[in-house]
């Protein structure tokens, strides 16, 4: 007996047979269509061509109407082995969308400075993407190109309908490289950038100012920074309103930036306070320092080369130029300017009106997104007026010396204490006496391994009877002056007015004879 399987198959094969015939036949019929097809159009006109190409488009995009665009990881991998930046910010922006959940193949990779494993898509994996009601697919794969040597060379390939064409050229992949920069920007630790002072090797010894960078690692937060809370939350939230107010900037018409004026003492927190306000809003640092600055061109070009979600600084403003001797041309402040000509070839300098240009140049579409600038002084009565007016420096920040609730602040950073029974006595001294919160910290911080939060206290109020004596006798030394000084003037007086009595009688002599 034959099992019914194989009975099938046996009635089968007479129909697999004419299905080979079947396709034979249409594969020679093809092959001489074709044949005839290339003698034909060698005769036809040019005209008749186009029109055929231009049909034979319409029918592939009737058969398939998907539009691919390639990103290529390398340009030209002979020439230099950046990462294209398209492809660097296509990586991060799929890696943000939810690509654990959706991808089964991942890649892990740690960069450089990073302690975070950054994940991305593996080679030949698919990632579903919908932008504004387009459904969208991207590919990673990996590809061979004559132009690279030949050599394997990753690509992200994005998928979508024809019809989606102007969408996705003018905004979807526009928004795909923001957001992506926007990604690695968060996701790498923040920068540290200081200009320094290269020379250019020419023969005339040149030298040009440019950005270098370092890991910024600064600890401080507005938790732990030792301030009148009030304060310290206008300014949180001032932050949080500009660091939100991209919308609001657009509709105002009025440039993202925002100018902040730190002063006071030294030692009062003022660049700790920076520090806070990166850490807090993840904003890169630029350290200016104005004095490697050769001349305002030079300040110009440090500007367009900074980026966006930063702080730009410029500490100590008042000691960095000679911004003051515009208003009070003081002899002296000549006389050592032109000393500082003299040794070095920056002769020009920058100038308060240079400045003035770098911030309203700042303050300007010309550099995109969102600008900080802090200026720090110690004096801020030397400054000029247009250098600090509303509108450049928009929040003026006064940072004194500390008070009760600072110092509670700082007990709870150096001591992890709220309370203590010697806080009564700090409190009372503190308010007494003018003391840093730096020399606070000082005294708070344990000066042998066995110094326990008494001891500290105990250095403390100290170091605060200390400062209230120091302070007695200058009031008194002070006041001993003033004495003496009024003592002398009385003394003169006198003097001179016998002095001036005589000079009467004399006169009136002389008249009288
Ligand atoms: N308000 C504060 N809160 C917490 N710590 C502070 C504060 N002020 C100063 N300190 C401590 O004192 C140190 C010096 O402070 P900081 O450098 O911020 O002062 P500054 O105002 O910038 O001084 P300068 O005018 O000399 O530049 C800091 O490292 C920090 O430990
Ligand atoms: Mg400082």
């Amino acid at each position: 007996m034959v099992p019914a399987t194989t009975a099938r198959l046996i009635k089968m094969v007479p129909k697999m047979a004419t299905l080979t015939t079947l396709l034979a036949t249409v594969g020679s019929s093809m092959a001489t269509l074709m044949f005839v097809w290339s003698v034909i159009s060698q005769y036809l006109p040019y005209e008749l061509h186009h029109i055929i190409r231009k049909l034979k488009l319409r029918l592939k995009d009737l058969l398939y109407p998907y539009v691919k665009i390639t990103i290529n990881e390398f340009r030209d991998k002979a020439l230099s082995n950046r990462r294209s930046d398209a492809y660097v910010a296509v990586e991060a922006y799929l890696s943000s969308i939810n690509t654990s959940k959706t991808s089964k193949r991942l890649k892990a990779d740690m960069e450089h400075h990073n302690s975070n494993l950054a994940l991305s898509i593996d080679e030949y994996q698919t990632v579903n993407d919908e932008f504004q009601g387009a459904k969208l697919e991207w590919v990673s794969g990996k590809s061979s190109s004559k132009a690279l040597d030949k050599e394997q060379i990753s690509f992200y390939r994005l998928i979508f309908h024809n019809k989606h064409r102007e969408m996705v050229t003018q905004s979807y992949l526009q928004h795909v490289i923001e957001r992506g920069k926007e990604i690695r920007k968060r996701n790498r630790p923040k920068r540290i950038y200081t200009n320094v002072c290269r020379s250019s090797g020419s023969a005339s010894s040149s030298s040009a100012s440019s950005w270098v960078y370092s890991v910024f690692h600064h600890p401080a937060s507005f938790e732990t920074i030792a301030m009148d809370e009030e304060k310290k939350k206008e300014i949180i939230e001032d932050l949080m309103a500009f660091s939100e107010g991209k919308d609001y900037y657009a509709r105002i018409g009025k440039a993202w930036r925002r100018g902040y004026l730190l002063y006071g003492p030294p030692g009062t927190g003022k660049s700790t306070l920076i520090a806070a306000m990166a850490n807090m809003l993840k904003y890169d640092v630029y350290d200016l320092e104005l004095t490697a600055v050769k001349d305002n061109t030079e300040l110009r070009k440090l500007l367009v080369e900074t980026s966006s979600k930063s702080i730009i600084v410029i500490e100590d403003i008042d000691c960095s130029l000679h911004l003051t001797g515009q208003r009070k041309k003081q002899e002296k402040a000549e006389k050592s300017r032109l000393e500082d000509e003299k040794k070095s070839e920056k002769a020009a300098g920058v100038t308060l009106s240079g400045l003035l240009n770098f911030i309203d140049g700042l303050w300007s579409s010309s550099c995109d997104g969102e600008r900080i600038i802090v200026f720090t002084t110690n004096h801020v009565e030397n400054l000029d007026k247009a250098l600090i007016r509303r509108g450049r420096m928009d929040m003026h920040i006064e940072l004194s010396y500390c008070g009760f609730e600072g110092f509670k602040v700082l007990a709870m950073n150096y001591l992890e204490i709220e309370t203590h029974q010697m806080f009564d006595t700090i409190e009372r001294l503190i308010g007494e006496v003018k003391i840093t919160p730096a020399d606070v910290a000082e005294n708070l911080m344990p000066k042998t391994l066995l110094d326990d939060p008494d001891k500290r206290l105990s250095n403390l109020i100290g170091a605060l009877e200390k400062a209230k004596e120091k302070a007695l006798e200058k009031a008194k030394a002070k006041a001993d002056t003033e004495k003496k000084a009024k003592q002398l003037e009385e003394n003169v007086e006198p003097t001179i007015k016998e002095s001036k009595v005589l000079d009467e009688d004399q006169t009136m002599q002389s008249k009288a004879m």
